[in-house]
């Protein structure tokens, strides 16, 4: 099977299907559905060799650790829940920016006394004596849930698996606080639930993750680096701003921006003025310095579409992980 092709798999529900379509589109790798509308199989426009899987969040990570797709977008949070050997198994490629939220623990806000994991051990220890039965903890993040309540010490509890509604639950009777994921918050407050003070579990993001336990074919690794390369384009697209202005001595600013600011200058000194590519999140302590510091009168800052390099590290270091393994 040198040519069997790389299975990529994209979400099609749910809270990651929107932002992944908007990204793929973004990095110039167009999904497009194969037959009807309900198909689960589609392509990417002008790669013959990629076959697009359409499957839920949790599917994706399911099959990325089972080797049966290649590559996906899927949460950091089901990752760290659903592969217990995730590390071994598979590899997280690249943050992507979206599907931002936070595993937590919750507890009713009625439970004043509770405002950090350690109350919520003391709470625990007592409670099988007060109530006649094991303090329960609704959840679907079975594994993230023991393992977090492990490392502070709590043993007293019983997990309730929960597979939706998770936030009603401690009202209902069914569990007395949960284990959920939250963005905005409104779920929890809507449902009379605080977030323990020192209960963030883990900040999840979408991620674009590459199965190690694959088999990779040649057309599935060229395909690997093409698109790798748009998407790492697009990525430094985001991440940076171009940067000109009109110091006095762009050699000297440069070295100093690239010290200070992490910033590079990609085409060298055009014309005699400095035109930087700087992390965005610098640029504003860099625009301050070029004025303060380095005697520029006018700095414009822009952003940028897609930025290509001569080389993928993204891909370099994803094959070499594949090619180890196939050696191992
Ligand atoms: N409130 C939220 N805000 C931002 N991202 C979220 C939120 N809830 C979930 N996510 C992210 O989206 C991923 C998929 O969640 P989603 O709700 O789409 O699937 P689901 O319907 O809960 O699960 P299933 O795969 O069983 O259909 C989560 O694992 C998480 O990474
Ligand atoms: O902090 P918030 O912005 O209120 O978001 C939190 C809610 O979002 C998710 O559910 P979702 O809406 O995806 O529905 P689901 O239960 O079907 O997954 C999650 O399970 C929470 O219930
Ligand atoms: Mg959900």
């Amino acid at each position: 099977m040198t040519d069997a092709p790389l299975v990529l798999a994209v979400p099609s529900k749910g809270r990651l299907q929107e932002n992944a379509n908007a990204f793929f589109a973004r990095a110039g790798l167009p999904v497009v559905q194969q037959g009807s509308a309900r198909s689960y199989r589609g392509r990417i426009g002008g790669l013959p060799d990629v076959e697009v899987a359409f499957l839920s969040a949790s599917e994706i990570t399911r099959e990325l650790a089972a080797g049966s797709v290649h590559l996906g977008i899927t949460g950091r949070d089901l990752v760290e829940e659903e592969v217990s050997d995730f590390a071994q198994r598979l590899d997280l490629v690249l943050p992507l920016g979206f599907g931002h939220a936070d595993v937590v623990v919750a507890v009713p806000e009625a439970w004043i006394d509770v405002r950090c994991m350690a109350d919520l051990d003391d709470v625990a220890a007592d409670f099988r004596a007060r109530h006649g039965r094991w303090l329960t903890v609704a959840t679907k993040y079975v594994n993230l849930t023991r393992r977090f309540f492990t490392q502070n010490g709590i043993a007293d509890y019983r997990i309730v698996e929960s597979l939706g509604a998770t936030e009603g639950a401690p009202a209902s009777g069914a569990a007395d606080l949960i284990v959920d994921i939250t963005s905005t918050g409104s779920t929890l407050t809507a449902n009379a639930l605080k977030i323990v003070g020192d209960g963030v579990i883990l900040q999840s993001e979408a991620h674009l993750v590459a199965s190690l336990s694959a088999t990779w074919s040649g057309a599935a690794r060229g395909a690997l680096r093409v698109i790798l390369d748009r998407i790492e384009a697009e990525s430094a697209g985001r991440s940076l701003r171009e940067i000109r202005a009109d110091v006095v001595d762009p050699e000297g600013a440069a070295k100093v921006a690239a010290d200070r600011f992490g910033a590079t200058t990609p085409f060298g000194m055009p014309s005699g003025h400095l035109l930087l590519h700087c992390p965005a999140s610098k640029v504003y302590a860099c625009a301050e310095w070029l004025r303060t510091g380095a005697g520029a009168r006018t700095v414009s800052v822009s952003r940028l579409d897609t930025v290509f390099a001569s080389t993928s590290p993204l891909a370099e270091h994803l094959l070499g992980r594949i090619d180890g393994r196939a050696r191992a």
